[in-house]
């Protein structure tokens, strides 16, 4: 028998196209095991469909998506390989969440309860036996990705899956997903909203209008330094304070009480205090991951469409 050890999720020139919009455009990327990778993007970036492909729900004008090295319908048992949680809408309202996970199941040939462990897992089980439509949204992102872990899979491809959490969930799912990943397992997540992620991922996967724009990890993207805005009415005592011992301080002067100082606020403040300088104003620099997805994902004039 043959071991595969190639990446755990890979797509090769990966193409789609609905109509006139080109939804995916040559996409390659790769997905290393044991980590959390963010797929990341503003809404119509083609993540979702790229997704579909690689849980075989779409199929391909061209390229191919793989997981474990095999295409979806190529897995023997696809539910122990991957475990999806990409809409959590199609479960019906009158029905209990256990009812819906002892059908799957059924479905996929697992005992009966293992619906009970993973609604357990997910922190439902007291909530296990009432209607999903009275679930909240939360209730039904934790539901679905209880049916993703069914056959306890190698891999987990959840999308969107901190919408409707509320901020403990969020944490929650963190913790949780983390854990998963720190077992050697894999985890694909795709997000609109960079800030869910940051305290998330290792790896990141930008698209924008279905085309890779990034792919590295989360440090290689946040590598920038800190900066920070500062008013003070003592400007050159505040700068004679932090250039005291720094080579190289790197100072934009915005205003004759306003400046951009190339340094953590937290550091500014703090000398600020030692050296007795009065401040108005220490805003930390918008962070720079956010800053970098930004550039990355914004829309350049050159490249619009005509209308
Ligand atoms: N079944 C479909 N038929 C027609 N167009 C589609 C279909 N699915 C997706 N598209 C289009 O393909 C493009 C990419 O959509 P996709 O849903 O993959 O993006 P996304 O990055 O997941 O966005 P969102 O965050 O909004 O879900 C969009 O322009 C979308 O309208």
């Amino acid at each position: 028998m043959s071991v595969y050890i190639g990446p755990a999720i890979e797509a090769a020139g990966l193409n789609k196209t609905f109509g006139d919009v080109k939804a995916v455009d040559d996409l390659t990327f790769s997905v290393e095991r044991g980590t959390i990778t963010g797929f990341l993007g503003p809404n119509g970036a083609g993540k979702t469909t790229t997704l579909r492909m690689l849980l075989g729900l779409v199929a391909p004008d061209g390229g191919s998506a793989t997981i474990g090295g095999r295409r979806y319908v190529d897995l023997p048992e696809p539910g122990k390989v991957v475990g999806a949680a990409l809409e959590a809408t199609g479960f019906h309202p009158a029905r209990s969440g256990l009812s819906h996970l002892r059908v799957y199941c059924t479905v996929s040939g697992y005992p009966l309860a293992r619906a009970d462990e993973v609604l357990d897992d997910v922190g439902l089980g007291p909530a296990k036996r009432r209607a999903v439509g009275g679930y909240s949204l939360g209730m039904r992102q934790r539901l679905a990705l209880a049916a993703a872990l069914l056959g306890d899979p190698e891999v987990l491809i959840l999308d969107e899956p901190a919408n409707g959490l509320d901020p403990e969930g969020i944490v929650w799912m963190r913790r949780f997903l983390r854990r998963y990943a720190d077992s050697g397992r894999t985890v694909l997540v795709s997000s609109h909203v960079l800030t869910e992620m940051q305290q998330l991922v290792d790896q990141v996967v930008i698209l924008r209008r279905g085309r890779l724009v990034r792919q590295g990890s989360l440090a290689e993207l946040s590598s920038g330094p800190p900066w920070a805005l500062v008013k003070t009415p003592e400007v050159e005592r505040l700068l004679a304070a932090l250039g005291e011992g720094v080579a190289d301080l790197r100072v934009e002067r915005l205003a004759p009480d306003a400046l951009r100082i190339e340094l953590a606020a937290a550091h500014i403040g703090r000398v600020a205090v030692d050296a007795r300088v009065e401040l108005h104003e220490l805003t930390p620099g918008r962070d720079d991951l956010e800053q970098a997805f930004f550039e990355l994902t914004t829309e350049h004039e050159s490249e619009r469409e005509p209308a």
